[in-house]
């Protein structure tokens, strides 16, 4: 039994005034096997948890902007819940002294680096410890993640499209070519911030697209599809919309069936591949995924329809993107790493 299974590990959560922040706050505190000591903001250092967030109201814990040296001296793990490019920066000095990080921005999520230049319009910060870096889908790399220092948590769009169709790209019941997401994000995603496009009025009664080309979650998506697929490349339409909803995401997933495939092989593939997944929930025949079935909850809820009128499958999956999308992925990730339950504060 290593020494976390018997005692709590301390946890610093590095941009905790954050949506996702808030998030991981509201997890970590029932988790039994942690404690909080360290929750970072610069603009609330000082001022207590319950002043910003007035749900823990009474938590005698308080914002700081702590040194990293500092996060490093207070924590076994740090939570990154900051913008990506900052992330890399506290990821780097983390790492090099022995901190497990957990990062839930995009540094560290793509294996090229040529493709980290394309979509986020900046050189890689730290290419070697990019190879250090663990993609954190606990569903297809958790004994990779076990013995990971650095683990970069999936991001939410790609965690609603990758769950479900990862398996049937492996099993060869769909085509790798062709595929497309319409997917559909509650304005949580787009983080606590005051921007324009993203105030009440603007999003209220309001469905509209964006991205729809070229959307910086899109070389994520296709990089695991083409591992899944076992080819070099994979090239799929991705479509985000934003709708107005606090939380949730959906992506409504239509591949070409491969001849002969029917809904049961699809749902038996899932069931196959998931039996020891507790977060991914094989809906049966008849019903399709639902974002209230899975708000605040660590769930991705997966569905499929087949058509034979166009020979396509129609996948249906729902996270909260706060949850599974975000900070309940990465307790899921930090609960592996250190040994302790998956579900551990999370169910
Ligand atoms: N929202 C979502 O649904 C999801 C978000 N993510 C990713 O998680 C990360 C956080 O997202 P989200 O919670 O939405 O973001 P928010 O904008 O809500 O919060 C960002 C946090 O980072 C802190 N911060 C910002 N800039 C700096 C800086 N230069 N130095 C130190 N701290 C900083 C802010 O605190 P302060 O300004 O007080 O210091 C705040 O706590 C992002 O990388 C995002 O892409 C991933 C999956 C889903
Ligand atoms: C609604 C909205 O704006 N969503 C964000 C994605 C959410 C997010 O923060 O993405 P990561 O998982 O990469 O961190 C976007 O489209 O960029």
């Amino acid at each position: 039994m290593s020494d976390h299974q018997v005692g709590k590990i301390k946890a610093a959560i590095v941009g905790a005034s954050g949506y996702s922040g808030e998030e991981l706050l509201r997890l970590l505190f029932r988790h039994d096997q942690v404690d909080i000591v360290c929750v970072t903001s610069r603009q609330y250092a000082g001022r207590p948890v319950g002043d910003v967030f007035p749900r823990f109201t009474g938590l005698d814990l308080n914002f700081s902007s702590p040194s990293i040296d500092e996060i490093a001296e207070s924590a076994d793990v740090a939570f990154l819940a900051l913008p990506h490019g900052v992330s890399a920066e506290f990821a780097i000095p983390l790492v090099e002294k022995g901190v497990k990080v957990i990062d839930i921005s995009a540094d560290f999520r793509l294996k090229s680096t040529e493709k980290y230049l394309e979509y986020y319009n900046a050189e890689h910060p730290a290419p070697e410890l990019l190879k250090k870096a663990v993609y954190g889908a606990p569903e297809r790399r958790k004994e990779a993640i076990k013995n990971a220092d650095l683990v970069a948590c999936p991001g939410c769009y790609p965690t609603s499209i990758t769950l479900p169709l990862v398996p049937l790209l492996k099993a060869g019941l769909i085509s790798s070519e062709g595929i497309i997401s319409s997917s559909m994000s509650g304005v949580s995603g787009a983080g606590r911030k005051v921007d324009l496009p993203f105030i009440f009025p603007e999003c209220n009664e309001s469905v509209r697209p964006y991205g729809v080309v070229g959307h910086r979650h899109l070389p994520e998506i296709e990089q695991e599809l083409a591992e899944a697929a076992g080819v070099d490349d994979v090239a799929i339409n991705f479509i985000p919309h934003l709708v107005p909803t606090n939380r949730g995401i959906h992506s409504t997933i239509i591949a070409k069936l491969k001849d002969g495939v029917s809904a049961d092989q699809i749902r038996e593939a899932w069931n196959s591949s998931y039996a020891d997944a507790p977060f991914v929930r094989v809906l049966p025949a008849g019903r399709l995924a639902d974002t209230k079935n899975v708000t605040l909850t660590n769930y991705c809820e997966i569905a499929c329809a087949t058509d034979a009128h166009t020979g396509n499958v129609i996948l249906s999956s729902a996270i909260d993107n706060l949850t599974k999308g975000a900070a309940g992925q990465a307790v899921q990730n930090m609960n592996i790493v250190f040994g302790f339950d998956e579900k551990a504060g999370l169910l």
